[in-house]
């Protein structure tokens, strides 16, 4: 690997899978695809979106060309629609058509959306064929490590989906530097979030360096991303389908994606949605008896890094209401939230009358003062 390359492990036994994180990586690819003993003889489907296409889809087939590998790409159109059942079809087929067999691998080359969905084309294609994520985006440390892969359903977020783990994710931080300035201040929010739900330290170093972080500058951006996978890697290699522990990378999620459906997918951000979600959290937890300077510093924080911590006025809180009953935490005719107990500490409550959450809901609509 390249010098200055960062590389870790998500510790999952014979499913144990790195992350390499670095630059100039793209170049790289098709030397670990025979690395890591990917076939050569079975065709290749390279998933993007409309807006990566143009910037590194040429560098990625290009070195995977050059070690022998056919690929054959398909595009979806950027967004959050595209995780669709619509979209899983076209990609099954454009499988099909490509020749791909069991022995084949299926990548995604870009964010989140697209991570999910071809994790999804992979999980699902011949009952599962292998898969290497190659994030081009700040969310993205989030979403290609851990191995949750989904599409959407109009009522519900990622509900139609599988847990599927990577070959391998590919992180060059070079893609990052042409992403637009709302997906990277998206993307911040669920590297705060990481800092949130398990390193009041980290937390602290992305205060100080939200400047050189919204700059995209190239040592604190390795760095915070390092770190966010990382923390990612530790709660998914302790619980990897979600039985307890990994329901903490949800936080501020119970209320983000019930906004995000309601909203109408793609209108809200998921990165923002989860910011306000996890400043709703934050209050949450000042209703249980903790601090309430929890919920005032992670508002606060969101605040510098140009994110949204206001309900649009526009959606509707019995609509969100029910919509939260669709989370898949909600178990037993109870909603459960992951709630901050410091910054950088939070619990699962499962006690959580749906009374409160209402008045939360209610106060963080737009134009409404702290309750
Ligand atoms: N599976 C998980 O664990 C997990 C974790 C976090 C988020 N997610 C999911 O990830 C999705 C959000 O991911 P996202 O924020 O990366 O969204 P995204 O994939 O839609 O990418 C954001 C936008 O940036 C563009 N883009 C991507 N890379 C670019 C680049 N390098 N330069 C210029 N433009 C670029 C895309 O075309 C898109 O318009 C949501 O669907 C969310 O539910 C999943
Ligand atoms: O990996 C996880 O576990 C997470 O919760 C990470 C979240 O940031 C991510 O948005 C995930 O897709 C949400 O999972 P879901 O099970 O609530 O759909
Ligand atoms: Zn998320």
């Amino acid at each position: 690997m390249a010098g200055g390359t960062r590389e870790l492990t998500v510790d999952l036994g014979e499913r144990s899978y790195p992350i390499y994180i670095g630059t100039g990586l793209l170049a790289q690819a098709g030397s670990l695809f025979l690395k890591h003993g990917l076939p050569v003889k079975s065709p290749i489907l390279l998933v993007t979106d409309s807006s990566v296409v143009d910037l590194y889809a040429d560098k990625l087939e290009e070195s995977l060309a050059a070690a022998g590998y056919k690929v054959t790409t398909a595009v979806v159109p950027s967004g959050e629609t595209s995780k669709s059942l619509e979209m899983l079809d076209e990609l099954i087929g454009a499988g099909l058509e490509a020749g791909l067999d069991r022995k084949s691998t299926v990548i995604a080359l870009g964010g989140g959306v697209v991570g999910d969905l071809a994790g999804f084309v992979a999980a699902s294609y011949m009952r599962g064929v292998r898969f290497v994520q190659i994030p081009t985006t700040i969310q993205a440390h989030d979403s290609s490590v851990g191995g949750k892969v989904a599409v959407n359903h109009r009522l519900a977020k990622n509900i139609i989906g599988a847990f599927h783990q990577p070959e391998f994710v590919l992180y060059d931080l070079d893609t990052i530097l042409s992403l637009p300035m709302r997906e990277v201040r998206a993307g911040l929010s669920e590297l705060v979030k990481q800092g949130l739900l398990w390193d009041g330290e980290f937390v602290r170093w992305c205060d100080e360096h939200a400047e050189q972080l919204l700059a995209l500058e190239p040592e604190a951006l390795g760095y915070a991303l390092y770190e966010g996978c990382n923390i990612k890697a530790i709660v998914v290699s302790k619980d990897e389908r979600e039985n307890d522990l990994r329901a903490i990378l949800n936080l501020g999620h119970t209320i983000g994606h019930a906004l995000e459906a309601v909203a109408g997918y793609g209108e809200l951000l998921h990165g923002e949605a989860i910011a306000i979600g996890m400043v709703g959290a934050a209050r949450l937890a000042a209703k249980f008896g903790y601090d309430e300077r929890i919920a005032e510093e992670t508002e606060r924080l969101h605040v510098k890094f140009g994110l949204p911590v206001r309900i649009p006025s526009h959606l509707d809180t019995d609509e969100i209401m029910s919509a939260m009953m669709h989370d898949k935490k909600f178990a037993e005719g109870k909603m459960v939230f992951i709630v901050p107990t410091d910054i950088g500490r939070v619990e699962i409550r499962k006690d959580v009358p749906s009374s409160w959450v209402k008045e939360i809901v209610e106060g963080l609509r737009e134009g409404t003062r702290q309750a």
